[in-house]
């Protein structure tokens, strides 16, 4: 074995208290496949006397994490802060200028600044590694970058937040309210330090944005992805979407083609023969597909303690056995740049609920529109009193584009009939 591999952790919550368990637990085997003995020198936290249910006596404890990245007894600086800049970025450019490894789990640093962080490895010869940053501990980073290097890949999508998919999910198969559910996974550490970065589906598109960078070659474009999140479901659509035969989940989606760059986030319905039917819980899914390699799936859990640390300690195995390349597809200055493609001749089928008023002439109006719009309706539902007096009026369309649905919306806007914004989700159709 050669010498230490001499880390540095900034951050001490959830992941980084999972990262020093691991270490403890798994050291024989983690050195052995490191080649070298893994040795935590010192780490930085904000409270220093929080119980953290390990033993910590062992590190030189440092107030300001910044300072790591200055000393030479230092190899590798994990950086489990979070935020997109702040003390994060701070430590990620000052660590990186310093020429040393950096492993970080914060997938909105590297959505917003990735690049230039990927630039400042490169000019070191310096490691930038980030397989906590996707879906936790499935090796998706790992799979994208190494495993499936050798083919042009068309599509990349997947579930791609853990807390969302345990509330969906939890929702669907125990009836519980969205606000109590989510406590429970801020509870169980699946959640971002503000919450409203998962339910808003920012976190999914900063991990898209970063799948799509490995999958397509192309620079990362996390202002390229049009976003929504789960707020407006309701349990009224997991009900609706059940008895239609799909599930919901909230899948981010990249596609590149003649047309540029796709990249979305949203609330879909997946038939429930589709695989992402099945991924319940805080499990993540991704899906890739390779022309030479087919579909791969990859699976596992998204969030939590000891997935995220399982993916930050392989980092850290990798760095100590020398084996690292580019931070992303290929060095950055070979990275295209795509212009995003609009969504608008996007073909697909689609959900709509709206709540209309109990009177005559209601459904008249609304197929009048679709038709109107060229949108052509495949199943229609109508039933139960809403807590505003109207009642649900479900449909899924054919086959359309979606400029065709965006004109129907506008035609009925206004309308007095339609009480509250109509509610609309994609049917997955990969
Ligand atoms: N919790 C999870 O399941 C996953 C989290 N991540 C990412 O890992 C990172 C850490 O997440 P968690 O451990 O969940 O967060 P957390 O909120 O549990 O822990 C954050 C830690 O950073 C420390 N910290 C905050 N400001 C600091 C400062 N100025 N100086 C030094 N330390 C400071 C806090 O004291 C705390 O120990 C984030 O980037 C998050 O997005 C990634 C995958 C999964
Ligand atoms: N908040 C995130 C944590 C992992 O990235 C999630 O819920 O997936
Ligand atoms: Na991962």
């Amino acid at each position: 074995m050669s010498g230490p591999l001499r880390v540095a952790l900034a951050g001490l919550g959830t992941v980084g208290a999972g990262v020093v368990k691991l270490i403890e637990v798994n050291r024989t085997l983690v050195e052995r496949r490191a080649a070298r003995p893994i040795q935590v020198v010192a780490v930085s936290a904000r409270d220093r006397n929080r119980d953290r249910g390990i033993d910590m006596s062992a590190f030189e404890w440092v107030d300001d994490p910044v300072t790591l990245a200055a000393r030479d007894d230092i190899d590798v600086v994990v950086e489990l802060i979070g935020g997109s800049d702040g003390p994060a970025l701070a430590l990620a450019r000052a660590t990186l200028e310093s020429g040393k490894a950096l492993v970080t789990a914060n997938k909105a640093m590297l959505a917003h600044h990735g690049i230039e962080l990927a630039r400042m490895a490169e000019a070191q010869g310096a490691a930038l590694k980030y397989e906590a940053a996707v879906a936790g501990g499935i090796p998706v980073i790992k799979g994208l970058r190494e495993g499936a290097a050798a083919n042009e890949i068309g599509v990349v999508y997947g579930i791609l937040n853990g807390t969302c998919n345990y509330i969906l999910t939890t929702m669907e198969k125990e009836g519980r309210a969205f606000n109590e559910v989510l406590e429970e996974a801020q509870r169980l550490g699946f959640a971002e330090a503000d919450p409203s970065f998962d339910i808003d589906g920012v976190d999914a598109a900063h991990k898209l944005s970063i799948l799509a960078s490995l999958a397509f070659g192309t620079r990362l474009d996390f202002e390229g992805v049009a976003i929504d999140g789960i707020r407006e479901v309701e349990a009224a659509d997991i009900a609706y979407a059940e008895t239609l035969g799909f599930k919901v989940r909230l899948v981010g989606i990249a596609q590149a083609d003649a047309n540029g760059l796709f990249q979305r986030v949203h609330a879909c319905l997946a038939p429930v023969a589709h695989p992402l039917a099945h991924v319940d819980g805080s499990l993540n899914a991704v899906v890739a597909e390779g022309n030479f390699v087919g579909r791969l799936f990859f699976q596992g859990s998204g969030a939590g303690e000891g997935p995220t640390a399982s993916a930050v300690v392989a980092d850290l195995i990798d760095i100590g056995r020398g084996e690292f390349g580019p931070a992303f597809a290929m060095p950055v200055d070979s990275l295209t740049a795509l212009p995003p493609a609009a969504a608008g001749d996007r073909v697909g089928r689609v959900y709509l609920r709206f709540t209309v008023a109990d009177r005559p002439g209601v459904l008249a109006e609304l197929t009048a529109a679709m038709r109107d719009a060229g949108v052509s309706i495949e199943s229609l539902i109508q039933r139960g009193n809403t807590e505003n007096g109207g009642v649900y009026l479900v449909m899924v369309t054919h086959e359309v584009p979606e400029r065709a649905v965006t004109d129907a919306l506008a035609r009925l806007h206004g309308s007095e009939n339609i009480l509250g914004r109509p509610m609309l989700m994609h049917i997955l159709d990969f």
